[in-house]
């Protein structure tokens, strides 16, 4: 099957590539001219395993093409998948002219039968805004056109974004049309060889269940965020606890862990967005509010666990962090916590001298040299006065305590990801603050 994908960023490219892996012929689009010839030249615009043997493989095989030409995406294939930016816009609500503004370049020049698929998350009621722009610029042309909008949302993992694409629990895919149905059916079959996953609904449904499953998630974020504060007030231990509740199958084991509070592209945006469509509509998610506030509040946790061991100016004191990426095996800086910690750190005079595998080119885009970025993990603990963590990237895992302890001035670990065993780091002379235990 061909099919065109607007939009190359996290969720264009992995499609693109794993459509392509399953045999389609794929023509990726973007405005961003960059970033095209980056991809045409054979460099990844961002860090996620697997992805660039993917890309190069389909590449070489010509399933998978780049271009930056309208005209040649909208004439490519009757499949039209929109995978453009839907950022918050002023009032936290989704901001969809990026969404809008590709359904009017494919309704400005189509010339037959078109599928125009939703990957974005979008907020309920914007096929219908697709399907009307895309009416819009057809009546202009004045021409009569057959065509469909499906809301097909996706739920990738960033760090695991191919092996999630790959291997599905669900594909989710909200049509008021058969014949499109049919065309999603048929481009899914290769990811349900095992069992069905396909959830067909209708597009309005579609368009809440990708909102509604991650503000599900992010409450449980929440909900262990809090429990955390509570067990250390109580002298209990969350990760126990965790492990408790987690063993009821009504529960799971899954999006337990409590930490420096969620970030990424997805969760904050999206719980907001879902609070305003909600306000929108005349009703309160009292639920919701509270899971952002929590989160607001769980981004400062590290600095407050600092300043209690440090005292209320760091003027003068150098604080090493691991990790900036919002979680492991991304470069992806979008809304990381690591970023309040930062500020934290810096109001109170602190210098910072952090450490990520990835993340360091991202970050500086957005803090420059308020900062320093250093090589390694060790390196970035060379005269600090503590250690924080922010990210539980493996290689943090294990690490060499008894150098950690030379090259510090003081054995002071605050852990935001629970990476160690806190009995074990007393023994070994630290002392380790980390969240609920
Ligand atoms: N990042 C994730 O893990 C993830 C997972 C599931 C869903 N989503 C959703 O998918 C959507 C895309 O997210 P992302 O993280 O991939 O965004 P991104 O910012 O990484 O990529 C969006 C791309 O679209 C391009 N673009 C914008 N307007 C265009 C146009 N008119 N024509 C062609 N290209 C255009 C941009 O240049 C950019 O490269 C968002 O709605 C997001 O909420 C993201
Ligand atoms: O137990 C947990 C699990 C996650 N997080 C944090 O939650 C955030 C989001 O993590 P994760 O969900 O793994 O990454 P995303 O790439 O943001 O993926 C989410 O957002 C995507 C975009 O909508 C969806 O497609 C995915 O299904 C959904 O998991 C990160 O800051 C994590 O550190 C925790 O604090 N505790």
């Amino acid at each position: 099957m061909k099919l065109t994908i607007v939009g190359t960023g996290y969720v264009g490219l992995v499609t693109g590539a794993c459509l392509a892996e399953v045999g389609n012929e794929v023509l990726c689009l973007d405005v961003d001219a960059s970033k095209v010839a980056d991809l045409r030249a054979g460099i990844m615009p961002i860090h996620e395993p697997g992805l660039e043997a993917l890309v190069s493989r389909n590449q070489q095989a010509g399933r998978l093409r780049f271009t930056t030409d309208v005209d040649e995406a909208v004439a490519y294939a009757t499949l039209q998948m929109i995978a453009v930016g839907t950022p918050p816009g002023e009032n936290g609500a989704a901001d969809l002219q990026h969404v809008v503004a590709a359904a009017r370049q494919i309704g400005r020049r189509m010339t037959d039968y078109k599928i125009i698929v939703d990957k974005s998350t979008v907020p309920v009621g914007t096929a219908d805004k697709v399907g009307e722009a895309i009416a819009e610029e057809l009546a202009e042309r004045g021409v009569q056109l057959p065509y469909a909008v499906v809301s097909n949302p996706e739920f990738l993992k960033e760090g695991a974004a191919v092996e999630d694409f790959m291997r599905p629990d669900r594909i989710v895919v909200g049509s008021d049309d058969e014949r499109a149905t049919q065309w999603l059916r048929a481009l899914y079959q290769p990811f349900q060889r095992s069992h069905e996953r396909l959830v067909l609904m209708d597009v309005r449904s579609a368009e809440l269940t990708k909102y509604a499953a991650n503000a599900m998630l992010a409450t449980r974020i929440s909900f262990m965020n809090e429990m955390a504060n509570l067990a250390e007030a109580l002298q209990a231990d969350i990760e126990q606890v965790r492990r408790g509740i987690g063993a009821d199958p009504r529960i799971g084991y899954q999006f337990l862990y409590p930490g420096v509070g969620y970030g990424g592209s997805c969760f904050p945006k999206d719980v907001r967005a879902l609070r305003r469509t909600a306000e929108a509509h005349g009703v309160q998610l009292r639920v919701l509010e509270a899971v952002e506030a929590a989160n607001d509040a769980q981004k400062h946790k590290l600095v407050i666990k600092l300043v209690q061991r440090l005292g209320a100016s760091l003027r003068g004191r150098c604080i090493a962090l691991w990790g900036l990426a919002f979680k492991p095996d991304t470069d992806d800086m979008r809304e990381a916590p690591s970023l309040t910690v930062i500020d934290g750190l810096l109001d109170r005079g602190a210098r910072v001298s952090a450490y990520d595998p990835t993340a360091s080119k991202a970050a500086r885009k957005l803090l420059g040299e308020r900062i320093h970025y250093a090589a390694s993990p060790m390196a970035a603990l060379e005269g600090a006065d503590a250690l924080l963590i922010a990210t539980e990237w493996k290689e943090f895992r294990s690490p060499d305590f008894d150098a950690i302890k030379r090259a510090l001035k003081r054995p002071l670990i605050i852990d935001g990801r629970n990476l160690y065993d806190p009995a074990y780091l007393r023994e070994l002379g630290f002392v380790y603050d980390a969240i609920g235990r």
